[in-house]
């Protein structure tokens, strides 16, 4: 299949309800803008697309047209009968019998036409078949000429009946009969209608023995309740009744194009275009008399043979016209339906001047004038439609409007609306405004909805979800004007709020749910939320806070996101690349945690209150704000060897020093992406790294590498570091001892055969101790690990080698020496009584090597 062929199928297959510009179409068949806008073109010509718009252009597949396209409302209000009769039409093996039913003038012989006309294009009746009529009114008080006019007659039937002749059954034979007022039918001609759409036979007047056989299709219509006035077993025959509604009850917009169509009628039979001022066309509209559609057209009429009998030598005969509030209405003998509605929108538009008014709403807001300025504003335009409106319609259109309301700014928002008629009248005006001059014509500007973003973006926010439950066209510029009336008395509260309050949660409807009692209790806009699917990815969920904060304030104080299951570090460093504003993330979402800290963001808390509060709701919920990692000092601990070694560190340092600093723990790859991933601010509060193996960062961070603590230069810069963290001189000594004994139980427990590493460490702590206080030293911590593990594996050996009592004797070679080695019995005695052992000279020459260099 060639390419441009393939992109008509696409089109038609899967948008040909939807406009697309030359890049959508591009985008959806993979080929380059160029090609596509090449190929576009050449179906446009074909006469296979429509092209609407300038600017972009925009591209829809062209509908065949049917027989009801005639219908106005066809896709309105009288879709749903449209739809019922073509299936009258196509069911098999020949459609089945309807019933039309409706006041007089609604259009039923109309409609009756149509679906012979489609049957026709559809080819489920021959070319040559026939649309027979008959109104049985005509024959009320002679049902016998009646019956012989639909059934035919025998010769002699009656006086008068000189020959046989056919009726109309037998001339509507393979088409169609359409049987009007068939109410005024008598039951004898309705019995023989059923008989004949039982068995397809009948039988003319005077005939008894030969029946005729006959394939009609029939439409029936009255304009009376057919229950009283049909036999049932007739109706039990005819499977579908549908009801058209009269004038009034049809959509505005409908009417006004059925005004507008009639006067196109009698620009045709003039050959000449009518101007007909807009106040006359909303007269029209409005009328309510008995002959409904019928009656319309009977008034246009009338007023163009008036206008035509006045100036019937003008080039543009005028109705009414006073001033330049009129339309022009050309013969053109069939506008389309998105013609009429450009008339219908220039109708309205030029009534309440709506283009003047979206420029002065506008300029007020730039202005900085109050909302109930606009608020005015609005409803002096759209009070002019006023005196053309029925009560009825503002009723019907008031319902939509609550309906919306409730679903979306009521349940989830908080928001009260007032209950007054007044102010829903000018809602349900303003909205009756939007609607009827909405024009279809995309790609328009936004001036407004800017101007309102400025100055109200949450609230315009909340507007615009409202939209979304009412308009069939939620995005258009013009439904804004319905933002003014809706929420004046609103946007100071809503706006008020300084934070962006976002709820995420797992589910179709958990944060949504949230969202409404926390909303409602407080009575404002504080929380949006986002219900995501279990499988979403933190990626997916920061593009869609990313969209949400860009329709907030930009000069809001901060974001506050609850969710509900996740890595909270992951979360918040994904979200603070797409915030620029100061950003708590807080996890483990409940509702009672959602409604205080909501509570707090309604009273205006600051950022750090809130961020401390949010920390009370359960040992596991943790909070992060932008002021970095921690709003805390804070180390963090992240050894390459694994969480197990940075959790002991943790813990060593918890227990020694004062609790003033935040230890948190990072796995080693992600501290190196955190390191990558943020700047200087998020480790603003960081006082120095711990770990076992170099980190490579470009930021200003002091890294200490646990193993060079253990000589003195490293021990000191720990100690300059903690000391400056506001910790003692005492808590880091204890520190480093807790992490030297710990190292030295890491580094003997394998190699000892037999004895506890943790008591034997015990032990040659305090040999170690009592060493450094008799020669008033203090060893550095290498040597001291280094002691640690000799003593501790030197004490099991003895235990062993003194059962053998094997060892050379001693011989010292200095006084210093020999000093040493009575200080070192006597600070052996206590794990020589303990252990029942003894300590052999030799081990002891050994003792003296290794602390030679610092006694
Ligand atoms: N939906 C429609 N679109 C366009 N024209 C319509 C529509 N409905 C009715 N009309 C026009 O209204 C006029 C009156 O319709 P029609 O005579 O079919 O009404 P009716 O219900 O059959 O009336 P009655 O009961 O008096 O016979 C016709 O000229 C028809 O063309």
């Amino acid at each position: 299949m060639k390419a441009i062929d393939k992109i008509y199928r696409t089109l038609n297959q899967d948008y040909a309800d939807q406009k697309l510009t030359t890049q959508q179409v591009a985008d959806i068949a993979g080929l380059t803008r160029g090609v596509v806008s090449a190929y576009l073109s050449q179906l446009h010509s074909a006469g296979k697309l429509v092209k609407s718009g300038t600017r972009p252009v925009y591209w829809q597949v062209k509908a065949p047209r049917t027989a009801f396209d005639q219908v106005i409302g066809a896709k309105g209000s009288l879709q749903a009968i449209t739809d019922r009769c073509l299936e009258a039409i196509v069911y098999p093996p020949s459609g089945f019998p309807l019933l039309i039913t409706g006041p007089s003038g609604v259009g039923k012989s109309f409609f009756a036409n149509i679906i012979f006309e489609e049957a026709k294009r559809l080819g489920v009746i021959g070319p040559q078949a026939k649309f027979v009529v008959l109104n049985a009114a005509d024959y009320a008080n002679n049902p016998e000429l009646l019956s012989s006019i639909l059934f035919g007659y025998k010769k002699g039937a009656f006086t008068g009946a000189l020959s046989d002749k056919t009726g109309l059954i037998d001339q509507a034979d393979q088409g169609y009969l359409f049987l009007d007022e068939v109410h005024r039918l008598p039951q004898s001609s309705q019995e023989k209608l059923f008989s004949l759409l039982d068995t397809g036979q009948f039988y003319p007047l005077g005939e008894t023995s030969q029946p005729r056989k006959a394939n009609v299709r029939f439409i029936f219509a009255t304009t009376e309740k057919v229950e009283d006035t049909l036999l049932k077993t007739l109706l039990r025959r005819i499977p579908l009744q549908v009801t058209i509604p009269t004038f009034i009850e049809r959509p505005l917009s409908e009417r006004l194009a059925i005004v507008v169509h009639a006067f196109e009628q009698e620009a045709v039979r003039v050959q000449r275009p009518y101007q007909v001022a807009i106040a006359t066309l909303l007269q029209l509209i409005r009328v309510d008399k008995p002959g409904n559609v019928g009656a319309v057209q009977n008034d246009v009429k009338l007023l163009c043979a008036a206008a035509y009998t006045a100036q019937g030598n003008a080039p543009v005969i005028p109705v009414n016209v006073v001033d330049d509030a009129n339309i022009l209405i050309q013969p053109k003998a069939g506008y389309t339906s998105e013609q009429l509605n450009n008339i219908i929108s220039q109708v309205i538009d030029k009534h309440a001047a709506l283009t003047a008014l979206k420029a002065k709403l506008s300029q007020s807001l730039a202005a900085n004038e109050s909302v109930t300025e606009q608020s005015l504003l609005v409803r002096k335009a759209v009070k002019t439609i006023e005196p053309v409106v029925e009560p009825q319609l503002v009723v019907t259109i008031q319902s939509r409007l609550k309906k919306a309301y409730q679903a979306t700014l009521a349940s989830r928002y908080g928001i009260k609306l007032p209950e007054d008629d007044d102010f829903w009248y000018v809602c349900a005006l303003t909205l009756l405004v939007i609607e009827l001059s909405q024009s279809n014509a995309p790609g328009q500007d936004q001036t407004l909805t800017k101007a309102i973003h400025k100055r109200f973006p949450r609230s315009l926010y909340l507007f615009q979800q409202f939209s979304a439950a009412l308009f069939e066209q939620p995005d258009q510029e013009l439904n804004n004007l319905l933002f003014f009336p809706l929420l004046a008395t609103w946007v100071d509260k809503i706006e008020g709020i300084q934070f962006n309050g976002i709820l995420l949660a797992h589910g179709q409807s958990t944060a949504a749910s949230i969202q409404g009692v926390v909303n409602n209790l407080c009575g404002n806009y504080l929380f949006s939320a986002l219900d995501m699917s279990v499988d979403v990815s933190v990626k997916d969920i920061s593009r869609q806070v990313q969209q949400y904060l860009a329709s907030q304030s930009a000069s809001a104080k901060g974001t506050i996101v609850l969710f509900d299951m996740g890595s909270l570090r992951q979360m918040f460093t994904e979200i603070r690349d797409v915030s620029d504003q100061e950003l708590m993330v807080v996890n483990n979402l409940t509702t009672a945690m959602a409604l205080d800290i909501g509570l707090r963001i309604q009273r205006n808390d600051s950022f750090e209150s809130i961020a401390k509060a949010s920390l009370k709701f359960g040992e596991t919920t943790d909070t992060q704000y932008y002021e970095g990692l921690s709003n805390q000092k804070n180390v963090i601990v992240s050894c390459m060897s694994g969480v197990g070694l940075s959790e002991e560190i943790k813990k060593m340092m918890t227990a020694t020093l004062s609790g003033k600093l935040e230890i948190t723990t990072e796995d080693y790859k992600d501290l190196n992406m955190i390191l990558e991933n943020n700047d200087q601010r998020f480790f603003n509060n960081t006082q120095f790294v711990i770990t076992t193996t170099d980190i490579k960062s470009d930021l200003n961070i002091d890294v200490i590498n646990i193993y060079d603590i253990m000589e003195k230069p490293g021990y000191q810069c720990l100690e300059h570091l903690l000391m400056a963290a506001g910790e003692s001189k005492k808590s880091v000594k204890n520190l480093m001892d807790q992490m030297l004994r710990f190292f030295s139980i890491e580094g003997v427990k394998d190699r000892l055969q037999f004895m506890n590493p943790d008591i034997v460490i015990g032990e040659v702590q305090k040999i170690t101790d009592r060493y450094q206080d008799y020669y008033g030293i203090e060893l550095d911590g290498k040597i001291k690990l280094n002691l640690y593990m000799h003593l501790s594996l030197m004490i099991e050996r003895m235990i062993l080698t003194s059962r053998t009592g094997q060892g050379a004797a001693y011989q010292p070679q200095s006084d210093k020496e020999r000093e040493f080695y009575s200080v070192s019995r006597s600070i052996f005695k206590g794990v020589e009584m303990k252990y029942n052992i003894k300590i052999e000279d030799y081990e002891i020459s050994l003792m003296y090597q290794l602390l030679k260099p610092y006694i």
